[in-house]
């Protein structure tokens, strides 16, 4: 792997590795971890030249950037930083790298705090909130409505397959939220007790679809039937600025041991685990379209989500490279 990568630091490829393994997951902490790791790289870079500097950045972000493909957060992070430099010397640019990855941790600290405010002035003292997975954008409209002394209270879904509804349930009962933990199958049932679906994003698409843990799209179709209103929380460091040419967002596809462990597998195809009859498909996120997104609130406010193709073209114009070709 490093000679695919030449001259990326460790500290680079360990953390290519714990967002790659999901030891570091959420769209905006992988972001802060890339932007982060470009910051380390270019601090312990032995760079002769200006050039070679670049080269070894260049390589950081390729290796970054080549561990999940569903959050754009990550190539909006690795470009941020790699469009802000600037310097003669190495040592200028190692400077410059460090402050560019600073100011986007403190901008992306800052806007959640913003969306959260904005998220807030939607929840009326004692809501109901029904979360999917784990997202700290849907969290901080949680905290902020907390601070501002509203009653919450929330139905966790426990998110199959790695049940990251749990690290919800946590959070929110560390700030004394009620939670009622419920299995993903018992969700339509519990909507009727719901007074907002509130759930965040891995990337948003210039039409207004919302690209987010698989399940959310079933959710959303639901809740429309249900009455109950669905807001996504993402900062806009999830808007994806290709989608605005036409592209299409990855849909990563994860290991099928998260799904069945070998002896499950074992156990449905009578001990054969090599058994090809037997396909488990695990992708990580889905697409729900625009038509079942009520509002979508970032730290510029909220949008209707056909609305949100404004916002991408003042915040991202034409920018479609790749990170490192900026
Ligand atoms: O940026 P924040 O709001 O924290 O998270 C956004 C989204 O990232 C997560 O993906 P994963 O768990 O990394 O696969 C979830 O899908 C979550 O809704």
């Amino acid at each position: 792997m490093a000679d695919d990568y030449p001259g990326v630091d460790t500290f680079v490829e360990d953390t290519a590795e714990d967002i790659a393994k999901m030891e570091i997951r959420g769209a905006a902490t992988i972001a802060d971890a890339a932007a982060e790791a470009l910051a380390v790289q270019a601090d312990r870079s032995d760079a002769a030249t200006p050039a070679a500097f670049r080269a070894q950045l260049r390589a950081a972000a390729r290796r970054l950037y080549e561990t999940r493909p569903t959050a754009v957060s990550l190539p909006n992070a690795l470009r941020y930083v790699l469009q802000g430099i600037d310097g003669e010397t190495v040592s200028e640019l190692q400077e410059s790298t460090i402050t560019r990855a600073e100011e986007f941790q403190v901008d992306l600290e800052q806007a959640q705090e913003r969306l959260g405010e904005v998220g807030a002035n939607r929840l009326r003292d004692g809501d109901v909130v029904m979360t999917h997975c784990h997202s700290t954008d849907a969290l901080s409209c949680v905290e902020a409505a907390l601070d501002a002394g509203k009653h919450v209270e929330a139905i966790v879904k426990e998110t199959r397959p790695r049940k990251q509804g749990h690290i919800t349930a946590r959070q929110l009962q560390e700030w004394g939220v009620p939670v009622t933990l419920v299995v993903d199958n018992a969700a339509r049932r519990y909507l009727d007790d719901a007074d907002h679906v509130l759930v965040g994003a891995d990337s948003i698409a210039a039409d207004g679809s919302v690209i987010n843990k698989i399940g959310t799209s079933g959710l959303a179709v639901n809740a429309r039937e249900r009455g109950v209103p669905v807001m996504v929380a993402a900062q806009t460091i999830k808007l994806h600025p290709d989608t605005m040419t036409g592209h299409t967002v990855a849909i990563e596809m994860r290991d099928e041991t998260e799904v069945l462990s070998e002896a499950e597998r074992a156990d449905i195809t009578g001990g054969n685990p090599a058994d090809e009859g037997l396909v488990v498909e695990n992708p990580g996120f889905d697409v729900t379209p625009p038509r079942y997104v009520d509002a979508i609130v970032t730290e510029r406010g909220q949008f209707p989500p056909e609305s949100i193709v404004t916002l991408m073209r003042e915040l991202f114009g034409d920018t479609t490279a790749e990170p490192w070709e900026a």
